[in-house]
């Protein structure tokens, strides 16, 4: 509409502003569901929370699709039907821009006694903050969306963009069959959408941001088996050849203390730094000394601000994530473990491509177990094999995004990169050739994956803000053209 702005937007914060106890106690409802994707035993929760975001897209006068995604291999050698993608949209008025919005409703592990202060499955607030496992990654971001069509529509006004959702239930095992998925409906779902937009990640400091890369990802299975049962080490220690012996060997080749990726061939393919890019880095807010004190660390692994940056958005890096089969329990049990199964993953960056990494990794770890002259048998297998994903800064979403932003937050975006990965973002860019924008809400200390996961109630109610504004601000974009 070609009306002042503030006569659009004000009726708009103010519902949101008296509604936000409202929208609150949804997000309640929503971290009650423990739709953790890791383990199948939830999955039942993840179609309960895909079928509570579908009733309330309904109830808005959305027409929903669950789409079936085919079966998921699971690592016991069972196969399992995986939960079905919700597609939405909503009516559609060929005038305006459609922009497709993505999501996740399921979550990442998380039990009280990880030390957890508060229930992870009970969202609590305390000074200001609401935890609760997937507050931030990634159900709060995800409602923020909802509830801001829910705010044009309850204050009579039109939404002035065409909507359309992707809401998925697996993408922190690697939103397998997104991607096949995406491909199929590339020219019947994804015909008339003109923009991707995701919120799942966070800012880097107290400012809002906009992200234009994230990181890819491919996570490894080790897997040595030796003996058939477990085995006293009073007996055999000394004698036989212990798989968790081979197993550290293994995970002990692949980084030094640097950090610095020992495998072959990985940091090679990293594309180089330019001047340009360099210069973007130096303007970014990031306290190093908050995030030591956020976090209790004594130091990073470098000393700038710049370098820390690098580090996280635009450098691999490998972390080593579990022994499964390892004795993890209290107390000293003497057992020499039969099978582990070690578990990494290394996130890529651009010009880094998955398979090539896969194979590298396999190539190397052959020839550490060979010289380990083990008589036990070495196995590797890998998920998730995400590619990075960056934007184009200058396309005119970002401009949308900008506006939007300072309109709620009254002062500029970050321009920032996330060092997590978003598996589907380069899929989406790639196959439907549209463009993608991240628009994060989530704060710097949000703890993702963390215990104590959490989003600020400023940020939950300033995001369903700012989502209301950025429809607007899309739509204005297309008449200004
Ligand atoms: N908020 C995004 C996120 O946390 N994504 C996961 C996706 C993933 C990667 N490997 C397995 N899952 C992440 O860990 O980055
Ligand atoms: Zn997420
Ligand atoms: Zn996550």
């Amino acid at each position: 509409s070609s009306l002042p702005t503030s006569t659009v937007l004000d009726p708009l914060f103010l519902y949101i502003d008296e509604h936000q106890n409202e929208f609150v106690q949804r997000l309640g409802e929503w971290v009650a569901v423990k739709s953790d994707s890791s383990h199948r035993v939830h999955w039942g929760d993840i179609h309960r929370i895909l079928n509570m975001t579908a009733d309330r897209i309904k109830e808005m006068g959305g027409q929903v699709e669950f789409a079936d995604i085919g079966t998921q291999q699971l690592s016991d050698g069972e196969s399992l039907a995986r939960p079905p993608v919700l597609l939405a949209q909503f009516e559609r008025d060929p005038n305006k821009p459609t922009l497709c919005i993505y999501g996740h409703v399921d979550v990442q592990p998380a039990k009280k006694e990880d030390g957890w202060a508060t229930d992870p499955y009970t969202l609590t607030e305390l000074n200001g903050n609401l935890y609760g496992r997937g507050a931030t990654d990634n159900k709060g971001p995800v409602l923020a969306w909802l509830h801001a069509v829910e705010t044009y529509r309850a204050t009579k006004q039109e939404v002035p963009v065409n909507l359309k959702f992707i809401i998925e239930g697996l993408e922190e095992i690697g939103s397998d069959g997104l991607d096949e998925l995406t491909r199929q409906r590339n020219e019947s779902f994804f015909s008339d959408v003109d923009y991707i937009v995701i919120s799942d990640n966070v800012w880097v400091s107290r400012k809002p941001a906009l992200t234009y890369g994230t990181r890819g990802s491919s996570y490894f299975f080790v897997e040595v088996e030796g003996p058939k049962l477990d085995l006293h080490s009073g007996v055999f220690g000394g004698s036989v050849h212990e798989p968790m012996t081979d197993m550290i060997a293994l995970l002990g080749s692949l980084l030094d203390h640097t950090g610095k990726i020992l495998v072959p061939g990985i940091n090679e393919s990293v594309a180089p730094l330019t001047e340009e890019e360099k210069k973007l880095y130096k303007d970014i807010h990031f306290d190093i000394e908050e995030m030591k004190k956020a976090i209790e660390v004594k130091s990073f692994l470098q000393d700038n601000k710049e370098e820390i940056l690098m580090a996280r958005w635009r450098y691999p890096s490998l972390s080593i994530h579990g022994i499964e089969g390892a004795f993890s329990d209290s107390g000293s049990k003497t057992v020499i473990p039969r099978r582990v199964i070690g578990k990494f993953s290394i996130r890529q960056v651009p010009n880094m491509e998955p398979s090539v990494v896969e194979r590298q990794v396999k190539e190397h770890l052959q020839e550490v177990f060979a010289k380990q002259k083990s008589p036990n048998s070495l196995k590797v297998t890998t998920s998730v094999s995400a590619k990075p994903w960056v934007a184009n800064l200058n396309d005119p979403l970002y401009i949308a995004g900008r506006k939007a932003v300072k309109l709620v937050f009254g002062e500029e975006p970050e321009l920032i990169r996330e060092g997590s990965t978003i598996p589907i973002a380069n899929n989406f860019q790639e196959v439907t050739g549209k463009r993608v924008m991240m628009l994060p809400i989530g704060g710097h200390d949000d703890g993702e994956h963390s215990q104590n996961e959490k989003i600020s109630r400023y940020n939950f109610i300033q995001g369903t803000k700012l989502f209301a504004a950025f429809f607007y601000e899309l739509s204005k974009l297309q008449k200004d053209q």
